[in-house]
């Protein structure tokens, strides 16, 4: 089956006053059939830029961006009125028609495609609306629904046409946590049923464990794959434990030859080390150091001083040549993951033990050699 959504150097600018502000910056993203991704990132970040351009709600400026296999840029509102027409939509608030009933709501959606009679209508909405629990409140007006309810009924509305493509602009957040995460797993498990793609926009960390993967957006540009950046360094966690990690991540980047541990200072971080490489030092008594080692890409570092609840062992440096980005764990988070995952604790200590035990024969043999 092919792509879903496929974005290449995508970018987009509002305008402002006479000049123009520049919003998303070469965004590439491809979404495969039945796969469930979540959009977050701060506000502001330009996550419903994208989704509004990708629902085509707006016209693509630069770039290539296609959904169901139809090329944007370049399309006419009329093209993109007949591509939104596959797509099923879930808002924040529900977007319902007050006077209409709850089945209406859902009928309405599909007698706006071609080739449908009103009872083949009827039957179908009936079935997705039986599919969400809402089989007792057909007739029912949405002012008489609870929030949870009136998701439902916007998921069967947005699920009875079975689009290919399914997004949900925080479709949580006028909801209590419960319910939140309830309506998410009916809305994933329904578009996968129907082998729908799903894309949802959200601040709601709660909800990150019912999606397949987290894109984070920030300045309008797609941040790097966390996920799968973590697992490769931390292969024992499992997917929920990675997503509760993924909210608390932060990322920061050492220029060259910056000191990113200090020996002797209090042990409050773990590093997992993205791009470059560091150098692992041992400052010796009389004043010379000594490198323990050279760490690149997908390996971590911190963890013996967290572990051993000491001060820090090493001092961890940029090496000169190029800058390093890590992504840090502060320690508390760092003590909620070994706690949940014995796996990673385990890992984490006989590396640490490993670390120690090869310092401590390397520093006896210098001694050696020097004395
Ligand atoms: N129509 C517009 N004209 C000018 N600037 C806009 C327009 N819409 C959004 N912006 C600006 O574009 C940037 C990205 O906005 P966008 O709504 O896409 O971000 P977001 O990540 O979805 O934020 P939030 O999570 O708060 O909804 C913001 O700086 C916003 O002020």
């Amino acid at each position: 089956m092919s792509q879903i959504i496929g974005i290449q150097n995508l970018n987009h600018y509002y305008q402002e006053g006479k000049k123009q502000k520049q919003i998303l910056f070469g965004i590439d993203l491809q979404i495969e059939p039945k796969e469930v991704v979540i959009l977050t990132g701060a506000s502001g970040s330009g996550k419903t830029t994208l989704l509004s351009l990708i629902g085509c709600m707006r016209s693509v400026q630069e770039g290539s961006l296609k959904v169901l296999t139809h090329e944007l840029k370049g399309a006419n509102e009329i093209q993109r009125m007949q591509i939104r027409r596959r797509i099923g939509y879930v808002f924040q608030h529900f977007n319902l028609l007050d006077f209409m009933t709850v089945e209406q709501n859902v009928m309405v959606s599909l007698e706006l495609q071609e080739n449908f009679s009103h009872p083949q209508a009827r039957n179908q909405s009936r079935e997705i609306l039986t599919a969400v629990g809402l089989g007792q409140h057909l007739d029912a007006y949405p002012r008489d629904l609870s929030g949870g309810q009136k998701q439902r009924v916007a998921i069967a509305r947005a699920l009875v046409h079975r689009p290919r493509l399914l997004l949900a602009d925080e479709p949580t957040s006028a909801l209590d946590r419960q319910t939140g995460r309830e309506v998410t797993e009916l809305m994933t498990r329904l578009a996968k049923e129907q082998g729908s793609a799903v894309l949802i926009v959200t601040h709601d960390s709660r909800i990150f464990s019912a999606s397949d993967r987290i894109v984070r957006m920030e300045d309008g540009k797609l941040d790097i794959d966390y996920q799968g950046q973590l697992s490769i360094a931390l292969p024992t966690l499992t997917d929920k434990q990675l997503f509760e990690l993924i909210p608390q991540l932060k990322m920061l980047t050492f220029p060259p030859g910056e000191i990113v541990i200090r020996q002797g200072e209090l042990a409050d971080k773990f590093y997992i080390l993205i791009e470059g490489e560091v150098e692992v030092i041992q400052e010796l008594p009389n004043s010379k150091s000594k490198l323990l080692k050279t760490l690149g890409p997908n390996t971590y570092f911190g963890e013996i001083g967290l572990l051993q609840e000491t001060k820090r062992t090493a001092t961890v440096r940029a090496t000169t040549d190029a800058a390093v980005k890590v992504l840090v764990i502060e320690r508390y988070d760092f003590y909620q993951m070994v706690v949940t995952s014995k796996m990673t604790h385990a890992l984490l200590n006989y590396q640490a033990i490993k670390s120690l035990l090869i310092r401590k024969f390397k520093t006896s043999y210098y001694k050696s050699m020097t004395n």
